[in-house]
């Protein structure tokens, strides 16, 4: 995984297209790893307003560099999960009118889970279906909203409604462009990453808990180790299951409520809620908790999920001010749902996740209903 010398990790996604995520310190300087996938002569660069300043220019020469005689457009949204809509979604299209990108062009994702999902959405629709790299700037978008494939806008009725599955040709996620990343959204990145050692592999919560300082002090080794890992759990399981017909919807443990939370917030992310990351460490601890419950899962594993969760400065709470029929309502449009009812995402303890269905929403309630500490699950 890792080439000598380079200090470059590489996961490799086996599917249709294959392809490579490369991880480490300067990619974003090299021009010929992020043109390798370039067929045309187009290129669109799909950045946020606050990525966009910090490092589109550096993206940018290096594309004209390695390809002189590309035409370069950017389109820039302003930052933020409420702008994941179908109207940028929209003007993300109309950015390609304007450049006259052919069915070989090639948009850049430049940014986190936003401008990923945005872009790659916009991507698998402009002319049915053109390539799209992902140069992914948030640790959650390095460990997660990169590699796979899901795009989509979110709707006011719910999150995610609108979307696509639409795999990217390259992943090239510069690990130098975290040092500019707020804390407050590196500890969002540090909840999926949770949720990799949650579903697939107890030894890696071990891991997280040893390396908690480190993580959050963002120690170089143990950052690109965190991403690798967590990149190679989601590669594995997206190569067998590309359009979540099975287990891909482990990846998803956390997010019926997780996603409720967002939506029932407006989407008003970091600047007035939760955003992603920490809607799914709320979400997490629920889906752990109703569990135990259940009689699947040990509580004291729920108790363990909730104090790593804690140490990483994440919230574990559902929000003060938001109903538990509300956030049932939303859950009632998750996508997972099915004639049989609400599916969670539930565990038969750490590191070993599946599909429920048919879950009780008398058993929901009472979980949105109590909180989690000190109070019994
Ligand atoms: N497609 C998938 O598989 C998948 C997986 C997980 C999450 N998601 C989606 O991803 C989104 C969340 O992504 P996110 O957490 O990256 O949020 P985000 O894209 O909103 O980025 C978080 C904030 O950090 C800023 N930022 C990004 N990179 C920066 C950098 N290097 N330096 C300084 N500031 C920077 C952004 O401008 C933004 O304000 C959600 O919409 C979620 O639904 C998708
Ligand atoms: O890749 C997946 O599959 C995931 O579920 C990853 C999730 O972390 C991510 O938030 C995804 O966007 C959720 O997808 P959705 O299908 O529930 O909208
Ligand atoms: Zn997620």
């Amino acid at each position: 995984m890792t080439a000598a010398g380079t200090g470059l990790r590489d996961v490799d996604v086996a599917g249709d297209p294959a392809y490579r995520i490369t991880i480490g310190p300067g990619l974003l300087d090299d021009g010929a790893r992020l043109t390798s996938a370039l067929r045309g002569r187009h290129a669109l660069i799909v950045s946020d307003s606050n990525v966009a300043p910090l490092y589109a220019d550096r993206l940018e020469a290096m594309l004209r560099s390695a390809r002189p005689n590309l035409s370069i457009a950017r389109f820039e949204l302003p930052a933020g999960e409420h702008e994941k809509t179908l109207s940028r979604f929209g003007d993300c299209l109309d950015a390609l009118a304007r450049l006259g990108a052919t069915r070989d062009a090639c948009v850049f994702a430049l940014g986190g889970g936003v401008v990923g999902d945005l872009a790659g959405f916009a991507a698998s629709c402009w002319m049915r279906g053109i390539d799209i790299v992902q140069v992914p700037t948030t640790l959650l978008a390095m460990v997660d909203s990169s590699v796979g494939g899901k795009t989509a806008v979110d709707l006011p009725a719910g999150k995610n409604l609108v979307g696509a599955f639409h795999p990217p040709r390259a992943v090239v996620a510069d690990t130098a462009m975290l040092r500019t990343l707020p804390d407050r959204e590196l500890r969002a990145g540090l909840a999926e990453v949770v949720k990799y050692g949650a579903i697939f592999d107890a030894g890696f919560l071990e891991w997280l808990e040893a390396n908690r300082v480190a993580l959050l002090e963002r120690d170089d080794a143990a950052l690109a180790e965190a991403i690798a890992r967590s990149c190679r759990y989601k590669a594995d399981v997206v190569a067998r299951d590309p359009f979540e017909r099975g287990e891909r919807a482990l990846l998803n443990f956390g997010h019926t409520f997780g996603h409720a939370i967002e939506a029932e917030q407006g989407y008003a992310g970091s600047a007035d809620g939760l955003n992603h990351g920490e809607a799914v460490a709320v979400g997490m601890v629920l889906a752990a908790r109703l569990s135990a419950r259940l009689g699947l899962a040990p509580r004291a594993d729920a108790e363990r999920l909730q104090h790593l969760l804690t140490a990483f400065g994440l919230p574990v709470e559902v929000p003060a001010g938001l109903s538990p029929d509300a956030l049932l309502a939303r859950m009632r449009l998750d996508k997972k749902a099915a004639a049989d009812g609400l599916r969670f995402i539930l565990w038969d303890g750490a590191g070993q996740a599946r599909v429920v269905a048919g879950v009780d929403e008398a058993q929901v309630l009472a979980v949105l209903a109590t909180p989690s500490d000190p109070s019994p699950l």
